[in-house]
């Protein structure tokens, strides 16, 4: 049977193309468009269009249709939560595919390294019960006990992910030698694992000193000869597409917003409701939202995004940018901001 061009079967393929027509920019393409048009399955044809544009079929000899069930059941497994879903994920996809293209990173990664970084993004949050990790640990809930509460939803993510691989009608790894599957696990676990916001200043803190240590080739791209070196550059590059909403296109950006609120208001619904303590940001009665959007920028995603910047220096220049006028967009809303007129 024919596979459709873009994976799913769609009504309109052409408002499909448009869509994906700029999927190499960074914020070029509109996944909740994409979402739409693809009857909800927009981290199944973007995953798919990003292989299938890396060539990763032939490279690996991977089974489309095999790959498509894994996509289509690993979607199936994301919540319908407001932001934790399957459109997250295929924005984290994305934007580590863009991350990746960047001309400092030029041919510095291997097709495995490749397909390891995208498979992760692609499962990073899958099965998201739109708790955190702090609800689950406070209320020693059934994934706090499986994981001991070390990083509970990043392990259910990645073992979801990986149990959904072996079911027998998936096998999509199937042409892979023992040497290649191990590698490519062993990457997509180190990956998924520093999503989690504990590790976050350790992460930041290694891509600054190999950013003062940084060793560049004649041709500007970076020389990375180890895989502790390797692997720190591709769990900053998902950590960094996975906080990456605040450097998007506004008009995304103010969605992501309120998608996120939404998923944590819910959670303070929960906790109040059992009486417990409501985590930071998430009593709807009581949140400023342009203010925590403005925290969030100075405290952890510029930070971010600016040492990944220094790191591939200057080829993220505009992502910076886009980030400094959404935080200004946000500060200027910001409640008794000079800026608006005293009343
Ligand atoms: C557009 O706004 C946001 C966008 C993203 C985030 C955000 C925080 C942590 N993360 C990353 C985790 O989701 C890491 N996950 C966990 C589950 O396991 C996998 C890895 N993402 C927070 C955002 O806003 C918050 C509400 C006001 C300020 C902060
Ligand atoms: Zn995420």
């Amino acid at each position: 049977h024919k596979i459709p061009a873009y994976g799913v079967v769609v009504s309109n393929e052409d408002a499909l193309a448009r869509e994906l027509a700029n999927i190499d920019e960074w914020g070029g393409i509109d996944l909740f468009k994409i979402a739409e048009i693809s009857n909800n399955r927009p981290l199944t044809c973007v995953v798919y269009h990003l292989c299938q544009k890396r060539d990763m079929f032939n490279k690996f000899k991977i089974a489309q249709d095999k790959f498509l069930a894994y996509l289509m059941t690993l979607e199936d497994h994301y919540r319908n939560v407001p932001y934790h879903n399957s459109v997250h994920a295929s924005d984290v996809a994305q934007s580590v595919h863009v991350l990746l293209s960047s001309a400092a990173l030029d041919s510095v990664f291997t097709d495995l390294e490749v397909l390891a970084a995208l498979l992760a993004s692609a499962m990073h949050d899958v099965d998201h019960p739109g708790l955190n990790n702090q609800y689950h640990c406070n209320n020693s809930t059934e994934l706090a006990l499986m994981y001991n509460d070390e990083s509970v939803l990043e392990n259910h993510h990645l073992a979801v992910g990986f149990k959904l691989m072996q079911q027998d009608y998936c096998g999509v790894f199937d042409n892979f030698t023992q040497k290649q599957w191990q590698s490519l696990r062993k990457m997509v676990i180190d990956m998924v694992l520093a999503t989690d916001m504990s590790k976050h200043m350790q992460l930041l803190s290694n891509l600054k000193t190999m950013v003062e240590t940084k060793k560049v080739a004649r041709s500007g791209v970076l020389m990375l000869d180890n895989y502790t070196d390797r692997i720190q550059v591709l769990q900053n590059m998902v950590h960094c597409a996975d906080l990456s909403n605040p450097a998007k296109p506004i008009e995304m950006y103010k969605q992501w917003n309120e998608r996120v609120m939404a998923e944590y208001w819910m959670q303070g619904d929960v906790e109040r409701e059992a009486g417990i303590e409501i985590s930071p940001m998430c009593d709807r009665h009581n949140t400023s939202v342009e203010k925590s959007q403005v925290m969030f920028i100075d405290f952890v995603v510029h930070p971010l995004l600016e040492t990944w910047a220094d790191l591939v220096n200057p080829y993220a220049q505009e992502i910076m940018e886009s980030l400094a006028n959404n935080r200004e967009y946000y500060a200027n809303l910001m409640p008794s901001s000079p800026s608006q007129t005293g009343h």
